[in-house]
């Protein structure tokens, strides 16, 4: 199980900080979507030059111009970008072509979603990784729980988790067995992101 650290609401600066503290602990590097909107892509390009070893993700969420977008995401070093399972099959396709190219991965984020059929027409493009996620709005309403996984009973995706998730939830998350933990604000806002991603490192199961 991987953990994937979010850097969403955040400077420049803290962002880098915030990596460097919890280097150890984390397996994927995410550049929030903010972050891109404020810095765009030399931010990644610099995330990649300073941690060459971690993975990193770009949160770009596109949902039109799939391929330019995608492009600007993998020719500035990300191995892996988001596409909002929302967009058009001509943008999902447009995008996993891209991906291919350049030997990455596209994550769709399932932001939303509430239909079955959703994910079959996803499974039907070949899609092999998926977000499960309850946004940062939606989450005054509640954050992340385990009934979200009964969306994806019986498919044979990759399944990334996303929102709210922390210390308070995570056992009952990972109980679900999901292949990547995204993890933001209850690291990156911690008084001590070292010690909130170790102790969140250490709940994951291999
Ligand atoms: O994708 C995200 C959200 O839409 C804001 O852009 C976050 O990265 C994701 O929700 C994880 O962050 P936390 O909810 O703060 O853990």
């Amino acid at each position: 199980m991987k953990l994937q650290l979010a850097l969403d609401r955040l400077t420049w600066d803290e962002c880098f900080n915030v990596v460097d503290q919890t280097k150890e602990s984390i397996d994927i590097i995410e550049i929030g979507t903010g972050v891109i909107k404020e810095y765009g892509m030399s931010i990644v390009r610099e995330m990649r030059q300073q941690y060459p070893n971690h993975t990193i993700l770009s949160d770009m969420k596109i949902c039109d111009a799939g391929g330019h977008e995608a492009k600007q995401a993998f020719s500035s070093g990300s191995d892996i970008t988001t596409v909002m399972a929302f967009a058009s099959s001509l943008t999902i396709q447009d995008c996993l072509e891209v991906a291919e190219e350049y030997d990455g991965q596209i994550m769709v984020d399932l932001l939303e979603v509430k239909e079955k059929s959703t994910i079959d027409q996803l499974a039907n493009l070949n899609v092999d990784l998926v977000s499960l996620h309850i946004g940062k709005d939606q989450q005054k309403e509640g954050v992340f729980n385990s009934s979200l996984f009964e969306l994806l009973e019986g498919s044979s995706f990759e399944v990334s988790v996303a929102g709210g998730i922390s210390l308070a939830n995570i056992d009952d998350v990972v109980l679900n067995k999901p292949d990547i933990v995204i993890v933001g604000s209850a690291i990156s806002k911690a008084d001590s992101p070292r010690l909130a991603a170790k102790m969140i490192r250490e709940r994951l199961t291999s």
